[in-house]
């Protein structure tokens, strides 16, 4: 099984729901990243400050899947933001990858205190001319920093990787990714394991359709449009997260979820977290 499609403004298209790679690192993780492939996830989400861009490699030359299958994303790490820095960052993490191109490459946050996140973006549209990376998006970005974006370099990111779960679902910025044509890529999707999952708003839901609270929450992301990309190192449990898509909730049972809102779960304003 694998998830179906969803386009981007660059003409490309992405899985509707990926592996959030996270932890997963050395021999180990490259395993539990391979067997997720086998399983069937063709989007994988890494970055260079994951410090597992080589157990991605190494499972990618593992699995018994095309290239042209996967969509491999990385991110541009806020140490390395700058128009030079950021390719010399970008071949780092392509090398480390062993891949001939990246399919995705992100901006991790956008640091505004820096304020070098549009010569970073320039960087990107380079990098996607000379056909090493496919489509280029951002993380963490905030209404403001999308518009200076596309004001000041004429490009619009196909993604940006938000925290989005139903404590956060992130209404508005949703609506200003609709707008401006946008993907919206959820970190975090099942809020980092939290008491979540044992939600009796979820767990009703689950037992109504027979399905776990986990895939009621990944669906409920599937349903507003996001692509959740879920962690999982579990054989098991990432089989069951992929296993969202034979199944819809109401519209009164995708409200109930997001009537679970409470706001923004870790230290991540786009304003002011500083990631290096
Ligand atoms: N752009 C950004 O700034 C950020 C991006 N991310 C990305 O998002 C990805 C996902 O976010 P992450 O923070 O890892 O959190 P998630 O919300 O994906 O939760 C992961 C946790 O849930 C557990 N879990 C997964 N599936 C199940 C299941 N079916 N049943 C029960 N428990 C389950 C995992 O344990 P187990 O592995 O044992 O199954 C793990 O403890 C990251 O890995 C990363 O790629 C994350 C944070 C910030
Ligand atoms: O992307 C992730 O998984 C993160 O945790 C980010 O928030 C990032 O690596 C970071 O901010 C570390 O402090």
């Amino acid at each position: 099984m694998t998830a179906p499609s969803i386009g981007l403004n660059d003409g490309r298209t992405l899985p509707s729901l990926g592996l959030g790679t996270y932890g997963m690192n050395g021999a180990e993780g490259a395993e539990q990243i391979a067997v997720a492939v086998e399983s069937g996830y063709r989007l994988l989400d890494t970055a260079l400050n994951y410090g597992n861009e080589d157990a991605v490699a190494e499972a990618v030359r593992r699995v018994d899947v095309p290239r042209d299958e996967l969509v491999i994303t990385t991110k541009l790490p806020g140490r390395h933001h700058g128009y030079e820095e950021t390719l010399a960052s970008f071949e780092e993490s392509r090398t480390t990858l062993g891949l001939d191109y990246v399919d995705l490459y992100l901006i991790h946050w956008p640091l505004p205190r820096l304020d070098k996140f549009v010569d970073s973006f320039r960087a990107f549209v380079k990098l996607q001319e000379d056909g090493l990376v496919r489509s280029i998006g951002v993380s963490n970005f905030t209404e403001a920093h999308l518009q200076r974006l596309s004001d000041e370099t004429g490009v619009v990111p196909a993604v940006n990787q938000i925290e989005l779960h139903p404590y956060f679902p992130q209404a508005a910025l949703r609506a200003v990714h609709e707008r401006m044509g946008i993907v919206t890529e959820s970190w975090s999707p099942l809020a980092k394991q939290s008491e979540l999952l044992t939600e009796p708003v979820i767990t009703e839901i689950a037992s109504a359709h027979g399905r776990t609270p986990t895939q009621i929450v990944l669906r409920w992301h599937v349903q507003l449009g996001a692509v959740p990309v879920p962690k999982s190192a579990d054989p098991g449990r990432q089989r069951e997260n992929l296993d969202v898509f034979d199944f819809e909730l109401s519209g009164s049972e995708v409200a109930a979820i997001s009537g679970l809102e409470r706001g923004r779960l870790w230290d991540g304003d786009p304003e002011t977290h500083e990631e290096f």
